[in-house]
């Protein structure tokens, strides 16, 4: 019986109404990047929380500049920590360094570089840029106290960490990572470490879409079923009360020993599509199961696993704030014309550059198909070509999934 196919468009619009219902955990600050942050943020004192001083110099008050005072008698120095001062007399000035609390009755601060010393006399050579409150980061100035300074939902970068930082955040609520499962099938695969047969080979989907996942910060585990009906199905029903997210690579095809879909049906998952309008990756089967759980059963050949991981999964799981970091649709200028055979929608390797103006140009990478695993290498990108037609001219835009970063 022939599947019904689906458009990618719609693959993606199925895939978001399934959600992984992402915890909320409590980590250390250290250990928070990369992770989406559960709670919103903030600010417990004012941004900065004092007038900060903003360069080292001289600090003094601005009207004996307005009348034309250009020596100053230094009565001490304001370091950074040390508590507040009080300039005593207006005519004379204080020391100052980066980052003090600027000392009470003072109100412009003049570089040092501006100034010239003779013993404890400060003289200012140059007026030219001096102005009231000139180099003074003043209280408040950034974000009053209470107010938002990172929303919920908010990707912790190492940017976010300092923030964290600064208003006490020493423990943040994120999202868990999903326990993800990663099965390979197939009675053909052997592991990395083994000599292969002449009628094998060493599993490799396994441990892109691993190493794919670790990229974005989270861990997998990986398992390897043989083609074999009853333990496929012993061993998928186990699997079920342990993971969050399944991915399996292979055996959802035609093939008398691509089991999957039958095995997902015998065991009460809902299958939501079965093939879509695209190639490579057109036997991508996606489900759930009856504790909700999502299955992305993606099909065996290397760079249609590759393909249905970067254009579907990892989309989807920044969707579900289990990554941080999105792997947003950009678009692309086609290098040169390109002709495909209509009407599967056509991910057309590429190398993506930008030249010398900032254009992002992707040039196509010949590969040997679907199989032809070096060609994920030479290139460092998919481009979407739909289904539509089959000619696409050089300098056409077109929407473009990065996979190297
Ligand atoms: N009659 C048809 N045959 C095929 C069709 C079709 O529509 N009708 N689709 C083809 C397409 S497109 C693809 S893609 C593959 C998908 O096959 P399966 O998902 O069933 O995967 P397998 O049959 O198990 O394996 C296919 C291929 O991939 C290799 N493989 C599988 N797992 C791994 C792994 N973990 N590491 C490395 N390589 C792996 C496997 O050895 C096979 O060479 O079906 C076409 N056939
Ligand atoms: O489309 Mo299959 O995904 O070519 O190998
Ligand atoms: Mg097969």
């Amino acid at each position: 019986m022939q599947n019904h196919l689906i458009e990618p468009s719609e693959v993606e619009q199925i895939i978001q109404q399934v959600s992984y219902k992402a915890s909320i955990i409590t980590v250390t600050l250290f250990d928070a990047v990369g992770k989406v942050l559960a709670e919103d943020i903030y600010a417990d004192r004012d941004f900065p929380p004092f007038n900060r001083v903003a360069m080292d110099g001289i600090a003094v008050n601005f009207s004996e500049i307005e009348k034309g005072t250009h020596q100053f008698k230094v009565e001490g120095v304001q370091a950074a920590g040390s508590p507040q001062m009080t300039l005593q007399q207006t005519e004379n000035c204080l020391e100052v360094m980066t980052g003090a609390m600027l000392p009470q009755n003072v109100d412009v601060v003049i570089p040092y570089e501006w100034t010239k010393k003779d013993g404890d006399i400060m003289i200012v050579e140059d007026f030219n840029n001096i102005q009231s409150f000139g180099n003074i980061h003043q209280k408040g100035s950034d974000h009053k106290e209470g107010s938002l300074i990172l929303k919920s939902g908010s990707a912790i970068t190492s940017a976010e960490i300092g923030l964290l930082a600064t208003v006490g955040k020493h423990e943040v609520k994120v999202y868990s990572s999903p326990k993800f499962a990663i099965i390979a099938t197939g009675d053909e695969l052997v592991n990395v470490e083994d000599t292969p047969a002449p009628h094998q080979i060493r599993m490799s989907n396994c441990h892109t879409i691993q190493s794919r996942l670790q990229e974005e910060g989270l861990d997998s585990t990986i398992f390897h079923l043989k083609d074999d009906y009853e333990d496929l199905k012993q061993s998928i029903q186990s699997l079920f009360d342990e993971y969050d997210i399944f991915v399996f690579s292979g055996g959802v095809s035609k093939g008398k020993f691509d089991y999957l879909p039958q095995v997902f049906e015998e065991l009460g998952v809902t299958k939501k599509f079965h093939g879509v309008k695209q190639r490579p990756g057109k036997p991508f089967w996606f489900g759930v199961t009856a504790k909700n759980q999502p299955i992305f059963a993606l099909p065996g050949n290397p760079v249609s696993t590759y393909l249905c991981t970067n254009r579907y999964l990892i989309p989807w799981l920044y969707d579900q704030k289990a990554i941080s970091a999105p792997l947003v649709k950009k678009y692309a200028t086609l290098a040169e014309d390109f002709t495909f055979k209509k009407p599967l929608t056509f991910f057309l390797q590429v190398k993506a550059y930008y030249d010398k103006d900032g254009k992002l140009w992707a040039e196509p990478v010949k590969g040997g198909g679907s199989g032809d695993l070096t060609s994920l290498v030479k290139a460092n990108a998919f481009l979407e070509l739909e289904g539509q037609r089959s000619d696409f001219s050089k300098n056409e835009k077109l929407p473009i999934w990065f996979y190297k970063k």
